[in-house]
């Protein structure tokens, strides 16, 4: 019967016929809609079943529960349907609320909103743990064998596991010293060798990210590998550009693992040009810091075929994040011409002239890191504005047991807690109004004006898992900065020559900085003095790193 009939049937009840004729009627829709009732009644039924499970296992002393109109599946829907902005918008919506809960199938998150809460979640490093995340990627995205995964997992917490003992035996490579300034002498060596052979062709035309994207995984992997550097072998940097953007699905786990089955062969053949790398020794070649970090494996009984493995992590660590950042460094001190002329002047102060006595009486230009350090706020300042901008990470703890934050949220074990590094840069309490623009002079500190909240700088995140490669990274964007303001105009080749800020919504969350949807051609235009002689000077007596958090 179609809905008219109903209708009819029910005007018809109310003539002459009576209500026996009413009932017949009421008893035959009812009849014949029993499925449709049953599936109604069904779906409340588990609807109430659901809703009340959600209330009755949350705790009153958990953070407040949010996002619970259709229970364990709202905030799924809201983190798929605003992606990168979910975080903001949440922060927004329930402004009063320091953190709060979401909860997923199986899984409590608790979030993190407010700044002053940041510390005491850094401090409980010991339960809010960050090597299973670790372990989870070792496993599930670079493939390595439950045995290596074990070995990571046995101890997460103290300084006898692996983790920690890993974290600790690669920092000093990655601190200012020696080790340090050759990690960056090496990559500015194979920038400076590209610019020159950029300067003597003339001007040339690339496409913007993948030109940055190419020169600084050749310079990373060329300095931490050494000269046997697997990244030189275009099949290999080809197998890379194919399993990177595959890490986020394999790490989230939700996709049976054949949906990647490209980029898994592709993981697999880049793990075994690592195998052959190591097995002939070549890391001894190489960087201090790769020597560590590969001593530390074979310290712990890893077998050489998973090192192999985790060499990608670590690849992915190197560059996944130093490309964006470096591509959107100079996106911001070219594209503007306030930022282009601050910054070069400023640069440009730095260099010193030295003519050749010897010889032709040619010229050398030397650029000094400690001088770059010293000599140019507005590029330190703008370097640190991208990361604000954009950078994202969100941090991620396992609760390792049941534990009281602050001594106020109750956070039970088996719970992630996530501290998203945009609901911190967007905040108005610690950037004021102009939170969500790009100001490249915001870090340079001016006298009687009080310093941001440090806590509201996630751009290297913080705490125990500060990233330890920022020194690293900085040197060598910073350094790569100036060489291309020194030695180079920037044009932007079509849409009339307009510099457009890309989108990057599409970014992959795995990355701790946003990557822009799309590319576009720039063309490099040597200035007169490109194709001299320059040099790039590290070391010495000098303070050389560039120093993330003393810029
Ligand atoms: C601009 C470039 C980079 C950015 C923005 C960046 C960002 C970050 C962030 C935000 C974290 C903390 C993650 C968290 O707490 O959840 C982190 C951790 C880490 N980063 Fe970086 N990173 C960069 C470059 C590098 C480089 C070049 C290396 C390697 C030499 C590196 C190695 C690491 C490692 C090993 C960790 C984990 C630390 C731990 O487990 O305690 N990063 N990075």
């Amino acid at each position: 019967m179609d809905y008219a009939g109903i209708v009819q049937a029910l005007q018809g009840s109310n003539t002459t016929a009576g209500p026996l004729v009413a009932d017949n009627v009421v008893s035959r829709f009812a009849a014949e809609h029993s499925l449709l009732a049953t599936t109604v009644g069904g779906l409340a039924a588990t609807y109430v079943f659901f809703w009340a499970l959600l209330q009755f296992t949350q705790d009153a002393n958990e953070p407040p529960l949010v996002l619970t109109a259709v229970p364990f599946l709202s905030p799924i829907v809201g983190i798929v349907r605003r992606s990168l902005d979910f975080y903001v918008y949440m922060r927004d919506k329930y402004p009063s609320l320091p953190t709060y809960t979401l909860r997923l199938p199986g899984l409590r998150v608790y979030m993190v909103n407010s700044t002053s809460l940041i510390p005491a979640v850094q401090r409980q490093w010991r339960t809010l743990l960050f090597p299973p995340v670790t372990a989870w990627a070792s496993e599930v995205a670079m493939g390595g064998s439950k045995e290596a995964v074990n070995i990571i997992r046995e101890d997460m917490v103290t300084e006898n596991g692996f983790m920690h003992a890993f974290i600790k035996a690669i920092h000093p490579a990655l601190s200012k010293g020696p080790a340090l300034d050759n990690l960056s002498r090496n990559a500015l060596g194979t920038l400076s060798k590209s610019l020159d052979s950029i300067a003597a062709h003339g001007s040339k035309r690339v496409d913007m990210y993948e030109w940055i994207r190419h020169e600084i995984m050749m310079a990373t992997t060329d300095s931490v590998y050494g000269p046997h550097n697997p990244l030189r072998d275009p099949a290999n940097e080809a197998d890379w550009l194919k399993y990177h953007p595959a890490i986020m699905f394999l790490t989230v786990n939700l996709l049976p693992q054949w949906v990647f089955g490209g980029a898994i062969a592709a993981r697999n053949r880049l793990a075994n040009a690592f195998l052959r790398y190591h097995d002939a020794g070549h890391y001894k070649q190489g960087s201090v810091y790769i020597q560590r970090w590969t001593e530390q494996f074979a310290s712990w009984s890893i077998t050489p075929a998973d090192v192999a493995r985790f060499h990608n992590g670590n690849l992915f660590a190197l560059v996944a994040n130093t490309i964006p950042t470096a591509f959107w460094t100079i996106y911001h001190v070219f594209s503007d011409p306030t930022v282009l002329r601050e910054c070069r002047e400023e640069v440009e102060r730095t260099v010193t002239l030295e003519t050749l006595l010897k010889g032709n009486g040619d010229e050398v230009r030397t650029i000094s890191a400690a001088a770059i350090k010293e000599g140019c706020p507005t590029l330190a300042s703008t370097f640190q504005e991208v990361l604000r901008i954009h950078g994202m990470v969100n941090s991620v703890r396992v609760v390792s047991e049941n534990h009281v934050l602050d001594g106020k949220y109750l956070l039970k074990k088996g719970g992630l807690v996530m501290v998203p590094a945009r609901v911190q840069h967007r905040s108005k309490e610690a950037w004021g109004d102009n939170a969500d623009e790009f100001d490249h002079r915001r870090f340079i500190r001016k006298p009687g004006e009080p310093l941001p909240n440090p806590n509201a700088f996630r751009g290297f995140g913080g705490g125990t898992t500060l990233c330890p490669g920022r020194h690293f990274a900085t040197t060598e964007i910073l350094l790569f900065t100036a060489m291309l303001l020194l030695r180079f105009d920037i044009v932007r080749v079509g849409d009339g020559g307009k510099w457009v800020l890309s989108t990057a919504a599409n970014s992959s969350q795995a990355e701790a900085v946003e990557q822009p949807d799309y590319d576009f051609q720039i063309e490099l235009r040597p200035r007169p003095v490109a194709a001299r002689k320059w040099v790039v000077s590290f070391g010495g007596d000098e303070e050389s790193a560039l120093v993330a958090e003393e810029l």
